[in-house]
């Protein structure tokens, strides 16, 4: 969403040696994003701090900064010799009407001008390249961070609140750590130059006009907190129209199914209008401090012109003298405003800074060991032994487990059906085994070591997680079985997509497996995107694999489809499988039977059945559920 203020995205090297109108400081930077609701906005680090956090980043490129500060001070120092030169021409080419005088300076001053530009083009594409990578550096940091967050960091932030601080306050933090650094060094080589320049000229003006600098620190003043306010409404409202665009596309079935178009739409409406109502409460503002300013240089200029007809008259200052002091004045104004909003476009930062590192400083629910297992030779493939002792887990924030002494072992090859009534901790215990999550108390093992004693891409390779909703990434079929093992062949995707029952229907689209497909696809139906995430997890042959009610949310057919790839997928594997559909439980070598966090029974299907417990009482219920859609249920026609 375009801001409403004129953005100073790069740093600029003050370089024209004389313009018509002297060069203006930039108006304040983008105001960071608002805190998303409830989380304060209370700002937790001081400038200084947050500073210091992302000042390192600029790492590597320090030498540049450097540059790009030194051709500052040529720029500034090519300027303070053209305005010299130009009182010179004045006064003796213009005032003396002598065209012979009038070469000598204009060559210098040309000579000037074009040491400015050179100096100016470099410092200013390199500054420009230096805010890009540090944008793209912060940006990478944060996203890398961000993909390694548990499932409830997502549940606790709105997707579009995430956008909005990988763009809008990533750039925010740039103006203080780069641009920041390259404005604050020109405006102070431009405040030294162009003032000793003007008190070498005539201190006595230059004192007096000096006296009237502080004018503008007070515009900055008045006017900075409210800028700052109206922009982060604009900065809120920002992120709530993202946020609702993307919800909103992101279930556009649900909107359309519901009828809720029209509830959309007002809610867009209403995060639009305040986004606009900000917008041009902002832009008036801005309007109002520029124009502001532009009545205190006047009265500036009109001081320096007073003081000088009178020295004129008197005869102590020449016509050359005077404007190239009015020229100096022009020009020393602009970065002493720049040096004003240095303090603005800090503060601004920083509040960009809190609500990152809110983000970068939340904990990874996971990380690899410490020491020596990850930096050395890749552990061997697994057996898929697992054993879950006495797990107990408290999702952050819920005052009550999820999970409680949980404990049952499965041996390689063996199907665990895990079963129970919604909310009983099922998919929470699937989490557990990529390890998403560690248990509070208790250890999962893959034969027999400690999951958190694995590195976790070793761990991710030998346990495969097959959802309800199948993972597709914005790519080709190709790429989206691939994914599983990289570098596989073209003949090994293909063989996978055969094992899958994926490879008819893959073949008969358009560009067969080079068809892109994205989330959300229309072009595959829902159990055809579930025998592409089997055929990703065939190529991966994990020794484990967590199946997350696979079937659910697929009509009896098109179950019936997956079922068959499914079975094949399982065979040889230790296999979890989550459901609440227990004809498979008669397979199982062993079922778990989950309530209330807790493994209230375990063991075979017919033990359970003959227990009269809660297995029995579920069984009976989907029996009775199967019975009702019995004529059209093909998968229990499979099965029998
Ligand atoms: N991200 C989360 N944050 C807090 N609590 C959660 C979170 N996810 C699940 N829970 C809670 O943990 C408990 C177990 O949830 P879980 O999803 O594991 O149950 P389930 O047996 O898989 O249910 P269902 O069969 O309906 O999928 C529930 O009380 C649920 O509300």
């Amino acid at each position: 969403m375009a801001n409403a203020y004129p953005r100073d995205d790069q740093p600029t090297v003050q370089l024209r040696a004389l313009s018509s109108r002297p060069p203006r400081a930039g108006t304040p930077p983008p105001a960071p994003r608002e805190e998303a609701p409830g989380e304060g906005t209370a700002s937790r680090v001081s400038p200084a701090a947050a500073f210091r956090r992302f000042w390192p980043l600029t790492r590597g490129d320090r030498g540049l900064l450097v540059l790009v500060c030194g051709c500052a001070m040529l720029a500034a120092l090519a300027g303070t010799a053209g305005i010299l030169l130009f009182g010179r021409l004045t006064d003796t080419a213009l005032a003396a009407g002598s065209v012979g005088a009038f070469w000598g300076p204009a060559a210098a001053w040309l000579a000037a001008a074009v040491l400015g530009a050179v100096v100016g083009y470099a410092g200013n594409t390199t500054a420009a390249w230096l805010a890009e990578r540090f944008v793209m550096r912060l940006r990478e940091r944060v996203f890398s961070h961000v993909l390694k967050q548990p499932p409830h960091f997502f549940q606790r932030h709105r997707h579009g609140d995430l956008v909005e601080r990988l763009t809008g306050d990533v750039e925010a933090i740039e103006h203080m750590a780069v641009t920041g650094v390259v404005q604050a060094v020109a405006a102070v080589f431009g405040v030294l130059f162009y003032g000793i320049a003007a008190l070498w000229l005539r201190w006595d003006l230059a004192l007096a006009t000096f006296l009237l600098a502080p004018l503008f620190w007070v515009a900055a003043r008045r006017f900075s907190g409210r800028l700052r306010a109206v922009s982060r409404q604009e900065r809120v409202a920002d992120g709530a129209i993202t946020s609702v665009v993307e919800e909103a596309l992101g279930n556009v079935a649900l909107t359309q199914a519901y009828n809720r178009q029209r509830a959309e739409e007002k809610r867009l409406r209403r995060e639009a209008r305040a986004w606009m109502r900000a917008s041009v409460g902002g832009a008036r503002m801005n309007e109002a401090y520029e124009q502001l300013v532009e009545v205190i240089e006047t009265l500036c200029v009109l001081a320096v012109i007073g003081l000088g007809a009178w020295e004129i008259s008197a005869d102590r200052m020449s016509l050359g003298q005077l404007l190239s002091f009015a020229a100096f004045i022009g020009y020393l104004y602009p970065p002493v405003r720049s040096l004003g909003q240095l303090g603005l476009t800090v503060s601004a930062a920083t509040a960009g800074a809190d609500r990152l590192l809110d983000v970068l400083d939340a904990p990874p629910a996971v990380t690899d060991p410490a020491g020596p297992s990850c930096a050395g030779p890749a552990p061997r493939r697994a057996h898929g032994r697992l054993d879950v002792q006495n797990v107990t887990f408290t999702y952050p924030g819920t005052p009550t487990p999820a999970l409680s002494g949980v404990s049952f072992g499965a041996r390689p090859g063996e199907l665990v059906v895990i079963t129970g009534p919604s909310g009983a901790g099922k998919s929470t215990l699937a989490a557990l085994l990529p390890r998403f999550y560690d248990p509070d108390a208790g250890a999962v093992r893959l034969d027999g070591t400690p999951l958190s004693a694995l590195p976790l891409a070793h761990l991710r390779e030998n346990v495969a997680l097959l959802s309800q909703r199948p993972l597709v990434l914005h790519d080709t079929v190709r790429e989206n079985i691939a994914c599983g093992r990289p570098g596989a062949t073209d003949e090994e995707v293909a063989a996978a997509a055969r094992a899958a029952d994926a490879h008819d229907f893959v073949s008969a689209l358009p560009e067969g497996y080079d068809t892109v497909i994205a989330p959300h696809t229309t072009r595959l139906s829902g159990g055809q995107l579930q025998r592409i995430a089997i055929a990703r997890a065939i190529l991966r042959d994990a020794p484990v694999l967590v199946l997350d009610e696979p079937t659910t949310g697929l009509d009896a057919l098109t179950a019936h489809r997956v079922v068959a790839p499914l079975r094949r997928l399982m065979a040889g594997r230790t296999t979890l499988v989550i459901t609440h559909d227990l004809l498979l439980a008669r397979d199982a070598d062993q079922v778990l039977v989950l309530d209330k966090g807790r493994v209230a029974e375990a063991g075979t299907h017919s033990r359970l059945l003959t227990g009269g417990g809660l297995y029995a009482r579920l069984w009976a219920l989907d029996a009775e559920g199967r019975r009702a859609t019995a004529p059209g249920d093909a998968v229990s026609r499979v099965r029998a």
